[in-house]
């Protein structure tokens, strides 16, 4: 099976991501009511004095380029990005993002302004202009997409009014977003037409920091192919991607002033950025200590810049910020990553087309795969020679130094642990993923056997072989990440042991205590942190995977009912189609998923043998709001926003610390309101009269994904009967 691909040519040039430093102006009201803060010296170097503008306490960065309020951005276009630019027409990829506090001036860097156009409107003229120049010699066809990520869903900006789209991954591809319009576009004026259409479709809002604050990241970007003709008459195909990404701002609650859906908006942004700092700071230390997992999934955000990060292309950060005294903190924020950023490496290679078969592509992946286990095999045992080499020596010096060194370790390997829970669960995710192709193979195997299409089964059977293989390697990589977290759990239970000992030996032992606790709170609290945000992922996997499938059901022809029936055969709910999809014995009102699966087989309930069933109604829940009428914060769609603001099983709303809250569905309605307490029922207030009913909130959840009940805080949909008992709550 000859088919065309994309592939990249073996060598693989290593470069470093370039970091520019841009400060913007003071606006006019900002002139009469701050002090300028930052001094540019010699276009790399930036010094940022203390608020108080002593200069003793001065903190000196240095970057590729530091760029001051009077430059403009088609001097930063020129200095920064435009030699990463060529390279794309010449079939390297690139990726330029601004990142900084709200306000600070990225979209003015990314977008512009009609006097003073932006890179993303800069880099598209030029794509043009370096095409024009070489049209009379080789064929070029230059295409774009434009999406936004707006509370981590994705959205089409070429779209009028897009639907929530998928991001997928496949070997061909690598991250991919399934359904994105892409446009072939001739000239430079039509992007930009797009773009503007884009850009008023933006999700925007007025805040306290910034009048026309972005509120979703945007994603710009263009692949450029090039057909050119070699010696030997036969075409290659050049292809050359830029993404060009403005992001959200990160804020505080505090600044922007923000309640409701913008507070919600807010977090989901830093949400985002979050991760990307995350992955900004692992690549960063991977390349100063050696290998470090880098927590990409951790958002739409990240899976989508991956290749920016560390992959195939060469990278340009922008890093904004302003001249106030009163944005200090933030400036000092922006400047640590962008510092972390100047370590990124990533491994640049041209994109030449090539004759390949499919099977050789996936080979190719597979390699990629055993060299990424390779690489973390690699790392698995550094850090076992380094936990060997932890000796109670360290710990003998008295005071609170002492203690500063301890925590150090503590946190060192509570992070350790995090990361490998995630490097496990990865690969697990992975195996699930291996573990479907592989169905799907047996089944067109078995079809095509039957067609007698030899050459098919045969390109299948490879193909089979090789999935077998990496979930074998999988599964002893995450062998091996079990033992390690063994490790790493006795190492936790030293290194506590050594704390007891301490403070029993210790004169000050109750500061030393107080202070050890707080410490360890703190690590608890990450912990927790961590265990939300992977409950988080595998509710986004189940989604995706159950999202698919329904999907290849439907392109099979089946009727919706029939595969509703299906779905409610496996105790399943499809999101979004909202008709009744279950039924239920009026007579015994059982409730369980077994009753469910048994009813719907043979007809009639299992347990009473009547036979008159009912239909279940969906209800989609969509957040929970505080319900004091001063506060009415609301935190949505997730459970760890939900565990983050409405703290810990006790539920009082962080912001007022009322108790009370409601459940409130996907049409904005209030499904259910109560009080804090692990336990609590509610009213299912907007059923057919006198329905109520309660469940269980149980945020118990282990490690490895799955729910200790059937209820939890997640987004969902809840079955009820008629009678308002409710039956399944899918997001588990
Ligand atoms: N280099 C610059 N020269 C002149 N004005 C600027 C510059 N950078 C930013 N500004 C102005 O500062 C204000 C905030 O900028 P901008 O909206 O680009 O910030 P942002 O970082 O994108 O904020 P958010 O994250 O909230 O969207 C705007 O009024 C913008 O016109």
């Amino acid at each position: 099976m000859k088919m065309r691909s994309i592939r990249p040519p073996e060598c693989k040039q290593t470069t470093t991501l370039q970091v520019a430093l841009r400060c913007r102006p003071l606006t006019p009201a900002e002139k009469s009511r701050y002090n300028a803060l930052i001094h540019i010296e010699n276009e790399k170097v930036v010094v940022v004095s203390d608020t108080d503008g002593s200069r003793n306490r001065e903190k000196r960065f240095s970057f590729d380029y530091a760029l001051g309020p009077e430059i403009k951005n088609l001097d930063v276009y020129k200095r920064v990005v435009s030699s990463i630019i060529k390279g794309v027409v010449q079939g390297l990829n690139a990726t330029v993002f601004a990142y900084g506090a709200t306000g600070s001036g990225k979209t003015y860097t990314m977008a512009g302004t009609p006097e003073d156009p932006g890179l993303m409107v800069l880099s598209l003229q030029d794509i043009f202009q370096l095409v024009s120049k070489e049209e009379k010699d080789h064929k070029f066809e230059v295409t774009c997409s434009y999406l936004e990520v707006y509370n981590e869903v994705i959205y089409d900006l070429l779209e009028k009014s897009s639907r929530h789209l998928e991001l997928r991954e496949d070997p061909e591809h690598g991250v991919f977003v399934a359904g994105l319009k892409r446009v072939q576009v001739n000239s430079a004026a039509k992007i930009l037409e797009l773009l503007h259409i884009g850009n008023s479709r933006r999700k925007t809002e007025r805040t306290d920091a910034n009048a026309i604050s972005s509120r979703s990241h945007a994603v710009l970007e263009i692949i450029v192919k090039k057909y050119c003709r070699d010696h030997g008459g036969s075409t290659q195909t050049l292809q050359g991607k830029v993404s060009l990404v403005d992001l959200a701002g990160s804020e505080r609650a505090s600044e922007t002033n923000n309640a409701g859906h913008k507070l919600r908006d807010g977090a989901n942004i830093n949400k985002s950025l979050l991760a990307l700092a995350n992955c900004i700071n692992a690549l960063g230390k991977r390349q100063k200590k050696g290998l470090a997992y880098v927590p990409y999934r951790n958002s739409k955000l990240t899976r989508i810049l991956k290749d920016g990060l560390s992959g195939n292309s060469r990278t340009c950060m922008v890093a904004t910020v302003s001249f106030a005294d009163h944005q200090y903190h933030h400036t000092i924020n922006t400047l640590k990553y962008a510092d972390r950023a100047k370590e990124i490496k990533t491994h640049v290679q041209k994109n030449i087309g090539t004759i390949n078969s499919h099977v050789a592509d996936y080979r190719r992946m597979i390699n990629d795969l055993q060299a990424e286990v390779n690489l973390l095999r690699k790392e698995l045992e550094e850090k076992e020679v380094q936990l060997n080499g932890i000796s109670a020596g360290r710990y003998q010096e008295d005071g609170v130094s002492w203690l500063d060194t301890l925590s150090c370790d503590i946190n060192e390997n509570v992070e350790e642990r995090i990361n490998l829970q995630k490097a496990l669960f990865e690969l697990e995710d992975k195996n699930s993923h291996n573990h479907y192709e592989l169905q799907q193979l047996d089944n067109e195997i078995a079809k095509h056997q039957r067609d007698d299409d030899t050459g098919i089964v045969e390109a299948l059977v490879e193909r089979r072989k090789l999935v077998l293989d990496n979930i074998r390697d999988n599964d002893e990589a995450g062998a091996i990440y079990r033992k390690e977290i063994e490790q790493n759990e006795a190492q936790r239970k030293e290194l506590q042991d050594v704390i007891e000992k301490a403070i029993r030996c210790n004169s000050n032992a109750t500061f030393l205590r107080i202070l050890s606790q707080y410490r360890l709170l703190g690590i608890t609290n990450t912990e927790l942190q961590f265990q939300i945000a992977v409950r988080d992922q595998i509710i986004e996997n189940q989604k995706e995977v159950l999202g698919n499938l329904w999907a290849v059901l439907k392109g099979s022809g089946l009727q919706q009912r029939q595969i509703l029936e299906l779905a409610s055969r496996q105790g399943f709910t499809i999101e979004g189609w909202g008709r009744p999809s279950s039924t239920d014995c009026k007579s015994h009102r059982s409730v369980g998923s077994t009753f469910l699966k048994d009813s719907s087989k043979s007809g009639s309930c299992e347990n009473c043998s009547g036979g008159e069933l009912s239909q279940l109604m969906p209800i989609t829940l969509r957040y929970l709001e505080c319900t004091s009428s001063t506060c009415h914060s609301s935190m949505g769609n997730s459970g760890m926003q939900i565990a983050r603001n409405f703290e810990n099983l006790g539920l009082n709303c962080k912001d007022c610390s009322n108790p009370g809250y409601s459940l409130i569905d996907g049409s904005n309605k209030v499904i259910c309101q109560g009080d804090s307490g692990a336990s609590l029922s509610c009213n299912l207030l907007h059923l057919p009269v006198g329905v109520s009913s309660s469940f269980q909130i149980n945020s118990k959840f282990e490690y490895g994904g799955s729910c200790t009940a059937g209820n939890n805080l997640a987004p969902g949909t809840l079955f009820h009967s008629p009678n308002g008992t409710v039956k399944h709550f899918l997001g588990c």
